[in-house]
Formats: structure tokens, C-alpha cells, sequence
């Protein structure tokens, strides 16, 4: 970093161009303009200050005749808005006050409108021509380059426009969804000197006083600002400053108000439905918000507060005395991008993080490219740039989390409902067809396995669907895949076979039984009884997920993630046993019931049948349940018991105990025999006295250990009840109904 000192007292200060003269300043070249003795002079004046201003923003080292004729020429329409500095004044997004403005200035946007139009028309008619040709394939890596670089020239607001759209698939074709995501980065930096000057603007303290020392050149550029890495003379820290982009606000203002000019005009004359002014001007917003940097600030300090606790996360410090609307100063990170360094375990940090965000607090980080986020020298993933954040409603957010619960265990039928909560279609009932095809993208998505299933394809696939049936796929929805699709895409640099949502189902098992949301709650009803059978295996496999510890680091040492697995498991145990886990623990209490109930049936009608034969009575006590539903509540019973053990995984469940084949049974087949009835008392006793789950009970606080001990006694009592109500309804005479 270059030491500071007299370069920051710039030479071209405010009205540099409003007096006469040539001279040179610490290298920089100026000359000064002639002060217009009459109207039109000082217009002619006006103009060229605001051609040199915008031709230094824009990284000339000096300007005269021929800096000045290239600059304007290039960028006439942006650097003619940048000077409105009336227009630069504005804070937030106002279409009134940006219409004021330039319905004084007809020729400013008209001026504007014929450079855009020539600009992207020259594009489209060399695309017309190639197809007339034949080569739009061959030309396409050519054309798509050219059209970013197009964008780049237009500005700021067509660079934003281009990465919002490089962001839905839906929207756009995905073969030039790869050369608008280079948007991102490449994008050329404003002069230094120029930047430092709005610094002390801005903060009101000269550069010399604030930092020790500065990078010469920014070390990022991006569409509205630049980045420079500092050390505060205060106190030493390292900081990055973020400077804004001289004129932004203006340029952005007058082709907001050229566009939102042209759809209401493309509305009128083709008596379209959509509101497109509408989407204009949430677009807008949108935008102003981004470039108000203490409103980053407040961001990025939510964001830390929510999420800077989560293990390996971090996020910057920011300093909200030290940043105004346009210059924003936060802790130095020091780090390489994610996506160079390409590490696994950040990746699936960054999975339970983006997670977090979207499904937990619904306070996401809507900008999640590859460039914001870093692996920290002490391998830690870093967050930057806050200036985009979203949020989801709590409704939404279980509506996510329901629908891949559906997803996962392929329930089509309530998925294809899911597409209305998530507003994926409208509530009509004509969107059969529409519909149809989503099931199917999904369908096909995890026709591989659900472990398989990649968000890269899903995205893909999905834009491709609502790009042909023209729905809009609702901008939360686009970012929320959009952001697993980058962390699986980071991933799969390093692992081909890397797929996000198999690291995302722990997540998303440990929500559902934890969440005490009544529509989740709901939900995990339905999707454990189906069709009012209990179905355990997919409680088996939500608690074994939610028990699955993706975290576990493969450099660790097997105790360190031994160590870290028998944490996991006691926070699903103090879970269960708590407040929250009330439903969850209710459910397998009942279960756990019905099956002993089932069991002890079994056994006293064993009984029964051999003393029937010898004496002349009917011992036999009627049940409430079918014969199936009593095998049901048994076999329930015995992977209950492995559950409990905690030696329960999927592949290696009990495998069913007792079938039924043809509905055709025997009498005695009914009964359990003997042998599997003491296997079953055998695998239950054993469960009881070695249950890992078990051993964890003293660690935990007092009041899970005491609802702990608790649960025989509540298992007993519903037994008794069991008993009782059975005794009850044998003894009442059958003509009752
Ligand atoms: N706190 C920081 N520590 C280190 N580097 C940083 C920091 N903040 C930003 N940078 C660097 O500057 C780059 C641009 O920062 P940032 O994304 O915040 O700018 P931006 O103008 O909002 O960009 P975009 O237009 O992409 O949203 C980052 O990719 C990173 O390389």
C-alpha cells in the first residue's frame, strides 16, 4: 500500500473546469475551461466540466481535446446523465422526483435513447445477420463477449439489469447465462484520485487523517463501486473501503426513467396485462437500496448477528461512523475466493449457512456469486457485500421446507400443490398442463435417487419449464436455488459427484422435528401417517438424517468427530425431551404403545387359543385394530427398539417381521410364533439395557433428564389406558353399537 500524502489533495476539486489555464498537479494533467460569458458559454462550459469529470471517473489519467471527444463519444448518454447533479442527489428511488427532473431534459434522454437503441441494435442486427447466414453458432462465443461488453459500455444500470437476468433462467436463454455471469467481476475501475476525493467528501476528514496507508489502485471494481484495502490511523486495523461510483445515481436515474417510459408505451400499444412499470420500478427500488451504503452497513451487521456465530462463518466487521451513503469502510478480510480454492467442507458450511438464512431467520444474502464469498487463511468461509439482502415470509418458508419434504419422498401429488404456495403458479385451476410439466422436471430430478438430484440440472430444467410456458418464476424462489446452485457448482470442482441436497437434507430432517411452526408440525403429521398408517421408516430416516453429521471435518481426527457426533446426537436428545420436541415425542410414545399393546395381545392370545382348546370358553378379547394394523403396530415396535438403539440406518433396518401375503391367513398364522415373539422381547431388551442415546441422558440439562425419566411412567400410563378401554368395550354387550 502506497503512504499518503499531498496526491490526496486533488487538483480538480469542484469547479476545476470553470476557470482558464492549463497546469499539471502531482501528474495529473488539467485544463481549465473557459467561463462562458453568456447563456449558451456557460451550457458549453457546464458540459465539458462534467465530460472531464466523468472521463477521469472513468480511469483518464488526464483529459484534453481528444480524452474529452473519445469519452464523450463513448459514453455520451451516461456521462450526460452524471451531470445532472441534481439527479445524483437522490437517496432513494422516487419516480416523481426522477420524472421532475428530466422532463426538463427531453434531449438528455433522447440523446440517451438513440445511444442504447444504436448500441444494442448494432448487437441484434449482426445476431439477424448471422442467423440470415447460417453462422449463429459458430459466431455465438463471439456475440454473447460483444454483448458484454455491449452492457459494460452502457453503464451501471444495464451491467445490474444484465446480472439480474443472468440470475433467472427463466428469463433469459441459458447459453449467454454463462458470459452475462463474467458481468460480475470484469468491470473497468474509476481513477483512484477521483475516489479519494469522495472519501473526504463524504466523511468530511481528509484522507491523510483516516487512513495510515492505501492501496494505489482499488483492488475490485465492480458496476457501482471500488474496493480498496486501508489501515485506519486510529487504530491500525486493516479495512476495505468501498467507494461509489461518481454519477451512479444519475445515470441510473435517467435509464430507469427512459425504460419505464418505453414498457408503458410497449403496454399501451400491446395491450399487455403484466404491469411492467410495476416491475420497473420494484427493480428500482431495489437498485437505490444497493447503492445506499449505510443501509449495507445495517445488513451486514444483522447479517453478523444472525449468522457470524454459526461455526466457521465470518462476517465483517463494519464501521457505521465511519461510512456514508456512498462510502462504505468494514474489516479487512483476508482470504482467496471460494470458488479458486475450492474446498468441500466450506462448501457445505456455506450450504447450512445459506439454509439458515433462507429457511430459518428469512434474511438472506439475495447476491451470493462467487466472488462475495472466501475461504479465510484459518479456513473459515467469509461473507461480503450486503448490499442485496432478501427476505422470505415465515409462510413461504415453511412452504419451501414442506416441499422438500415432498420432494424427498416423492410425493408428487402434494408437490404439485406446493407450486401454488410458492407462487411457482398462479391459484387457478387451469394450470393443469403447467403443472404437469413442473411434476415431471421434478420427477425426472430425483428419478436417479434423491441423493443424486443436482440443483445445477433442477435450475436449469425448471427455467427451461417456465421460460416455454411464460410464468415468472417468483425472484425469492430463483435466488434461493440460485444460491445452492452456486455452492454445488463450487463443489463440484472438486468433487464431480458432489451434490447439495443430499448435504442439505440433515438440515432440513433436523428443522422438521425441531420447528414447532404449527404448518410444519403439519406437515411431519402427514408425512408420517399415510393414509393413517404410521410410517415409520421415514421417521427412521428423518432422525437418522438429522443425526448425520455433514459438518464432520475429513481432516479431523476420528475422536474430534466422535466428539462432534455425541454433540449432535445430545442436542436431538435435549430436543426430544424438551418443550419443542413435545410432538415429535408424543408420536413415538404412541407408536412405542400401540406396538407393546400389539405384542402383549399377541402373546395373551397365544395363551388364549391353547386354553380355548382345552376348556369350553372364548378368552379371546376383541381389538380395536385389524389384524394388519396389529402386525403393523409390531413390526413398528421392533425398528422402534433399533431406533432407539441408535444402530438405525435405512439400509440396514430390520427387514419386515410379519406379512401378510394373499389376505387368505391361517389362524395360527396370526399369532406370532414363539421363537419371533422372544427375538422380539430379545432385540427390545437388548436395545433397553445398551442404547447409546441412553448413556447421554446424565450430560443433559435437568429438565430433559427429568422428562426422560419420565417416559416409562408416560408409556405405562398409556398402556393402562390401552388395557383399560379394551376391557371396557369386551365387556359392553354387542347390541351396543
Ligand atoms: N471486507 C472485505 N475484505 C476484503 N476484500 C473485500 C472486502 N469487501 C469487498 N472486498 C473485495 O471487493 C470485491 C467487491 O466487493 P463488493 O462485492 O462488496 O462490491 P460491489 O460493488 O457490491 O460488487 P457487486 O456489483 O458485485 O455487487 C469483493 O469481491 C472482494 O474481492
Amino acid at each position: 500500500m502506497a503512504s499518503l500524502g499531498g496526491a490526496a489533495t486533488l487538483c480538480w476539486k469542484h469547479n476545476y473546469a470553470l476557470n482558464c489555464g492549463r497546469f499539471e498537479h502531482e501528474g495529473l494533467q488539467c485544463r481549465r475551461l473557459r467561463t462562458g460569458r453568456n447563456a449558451l458559454c456557460v451550457r458549453t462550459v457546464e458540459r465539458k466540466s462534467l465530460v472531464a469529470r466523468a472521463a477521469l471517473s472513468e480511469g483518464a489519467a488526464f483529459w484534453d481535446d481528444q480524452t474529452e471527444k473519445d469519452t464523450f463519444s463513448k459514453y455520451s448518454g451516461y456521462i450526460a446523465a452524471a451531470a445532472t447533479s441534481e439527479a445524483e442527489q437522490f437517496d432513494e428511488y422516487d419516480v416523481v422526483k426522477i420524472s421532475q427532473v428530466f422532463k426538463k431534459r427531453p434531449f438528455l434522454s433522447l440523446r440517451r435513447m438513440v445511444q442504447v437503441a444504436s448500441t444494442l441494435g448494432r448487437w441484434a442486427a449482426l445476431r439477424y445477420f448471422d442467423a440470415q447466414i447460417g453462422r449463429s453458432e459458430f459466431m455465438f462465443k463471439k456475440r454473447a463477449g460483444e454483448l458484454r461488453a455491449a452492457l459494460v459500455q452502457l453503464g451501471p444500470a444495464y451491467v445490474k439489469i444484465a446480472q439480474a437476468v443472468s440470475s433467472r433462467p427463466d428469463v433469459i436463454s441459458p447459453d449467454y447465462l454463462e458470459e452475462l455471469a463474467l458481468l460480475q467481476d470484469r468491470i473497468a475501475p474509476f481513477s483512484t484520485q477521483y475516489a479519494l476525493n469522495i472519501v473526504e467528501e463524504e466523511l468530511g476528514v481528509p484522507v491523510e487523517l483516516l487512513f495510515s496507508e492505501i492501496s494505489p489502485q482499488p483492488v475490485a471494481a465492480a458496476s457501482l463501486g471500488q474496493v480498496y484495502q486501508a489501515r485506519l490511523r486510529a487504530n491500525g486495523e486493516a479495512v476495505a473501503v468501498k467507494v461509489q461510483r461518481p454519477g451512479v445515481r444519475a445515470a441510473i436515474s435517467l435509464d430507469i426513467y427512459i425504460l419505464r417510459n418505453l414498457v408503458g408505451v410497449a403496454r399501451k400499444v400491446f395491450r399487455l396485462n403484466t404491469d411492467l412499470q410495476a416491475i420497473v420500478d420494484e427493480w428500482a427500488a431495489s437498485l437505490f437500496k444497493e447503492m445506499d451504503y449505510q443501509a449495507e452497513a445495517r445488513n451486514g451487521i444483522r447479517f453478523k448477528k444472525l449468522f457470524g456465530h454459526l461455526p466457521d462463518v465470518v462476517v465483517p466487521e463494519f464501521y457505521s461512523a465511519l461510512t456514508s451513503k456512498r462510502v462504505l469502510i468494514m474489516q479487512w478480510l483476508e482470504g482467496q475466493r471460494l470458488s479458486e480454492v475450492s474446498d468441500l467442507h466450506l462448501v457445505e458450511v456455506g450450504v447450512n449457512c445459506s439454509l439458515a438464512q433462507l429457511l430459518d431467520c428469512g434474511f438472506y444474502h439475495a447476491d451470493p456469486h462467487p466472488g462475495n464469498l472466501m475461504r479465510t487463511p484459518d479456513g473459515k468461509l467469509a461473507y461480503l457485500d450486503f448490499g442485496m439482502m432478501g427476505e422470505v415470509k415465515q409462510d413461504l418458508r415453511d412452504g419451501l421446507i414442506e416441499a422438500a419434504l415432498h420432494l424427498i419422498n416423492r410425493e408428487f401429488d402434494a408437490l404439485a400443490g406446493d407450486f401454488v404456495t410458492l407462487g411457482l403458479l398462479p391459484p387457478t385451476n387451469e394450470v393443469g398442463e403447467v403443472s404437469d410439466a413442473l411434476t415431471g422436471v421434478f420427477q425426472n430430478a430425483v428419478s436417479k435417487g434423491v441423493r443424486n438430484l443436482s440443483f445445477g440440472d433442477l435450475s436449469g430444467n425448471l427455467g427451461v419449464t417456465m421460460y416455454r410456458y411464460k410464468i415468472r418464476l417468483p425472484a425469492y424462489f430463483s435466488l434461493v436455488v440460485r444460491s445452492l446452485t452456486v455452492l454445488e457448482g463450487i463443489a463440484l470442482s472438486s468433487d464431480p459427484n458432489y451434490k447439495v441436497l443430499s448435504s442439505s437434507y440433515p438440515w432440513i430432517a433436523r428443522k422438521v422435528l425441531t420447528d414447532s411452526s404449527p404448518q410444519l408440525r403439519t406437515s411431519l403429521q402427514a408425512l408420517l401417517y399415510k393414509d393413517g398408517a404410521f410410517r415409520i421408516d421415514r421417521l427412521e430416516s428423518l432422525v437418522t438424517e438429522a443425526m448425520r453429521n455433514t459438518l464432520a471435518d475429513p481432516d479431523a481426527s476420528p475422536e474430534t468427530n466422535a466428539a462432534e457426533s455425541r454433540q449432535l446426537v445430545k442436542k436431538v436428545l435435549n430436543f426430544t425431551l424438551g418443550d419443542q420436541g413435545l410432538f415429535v415425542r408424543e408420536i413415538v410414545l404412541d407408536e412405542l404403545a400401540k406396538g407393546v399393546d400389539a405384542m402383549n395381545r399377541a402373546l395373551f392370545d397365544r395363551a388364549a387359543a391353547v386354553l380355548s382348546s382345552q376348556l369350553p370358553i372364548n378368552l379371546s378379547v376383541p381389538s380395536q385394530f385389524t389384524e394388519e394394523e396389529d402386525l403393523e403396530h409390531l413390526n413398528n415396535l421392533r425398528r422402534l427398539s433399533f431406533l432407539l438403539s441408535g444402530s438405525s440406518t435405512n439400509s440396514s433396518s430390520p427387514p419386515e417381521m410379519y406379512k401378510l401375503s394373499d389376505g387368505r391367513m391361517q389362524e395360527v398364522e396370526r399369532v406370532p410364533a414363539a421363537e419371533e415373539l422372544s427375538l422380539l422381547l430379545d432385540s427390545l431388551n437388548s436395545s433397553l439395557k445398551y442404547v447409546p442415546l441412553l448413556t447421554l441422558i446424565p450430560e443433559l440439562p435437568l429438565t430433559a433428564q427429568r422428562e426422560a425419566l419420565l417416559l416409562p411412567a408416560e408409556l405405562a400410563g398409556r398402556l393402562a389406558s390401552r388395557f383399560i378401554a379394551r376391557t371396557i368395550r369386551s365387556s359392553v354387550p354387542k347390541a351396543i353399537p
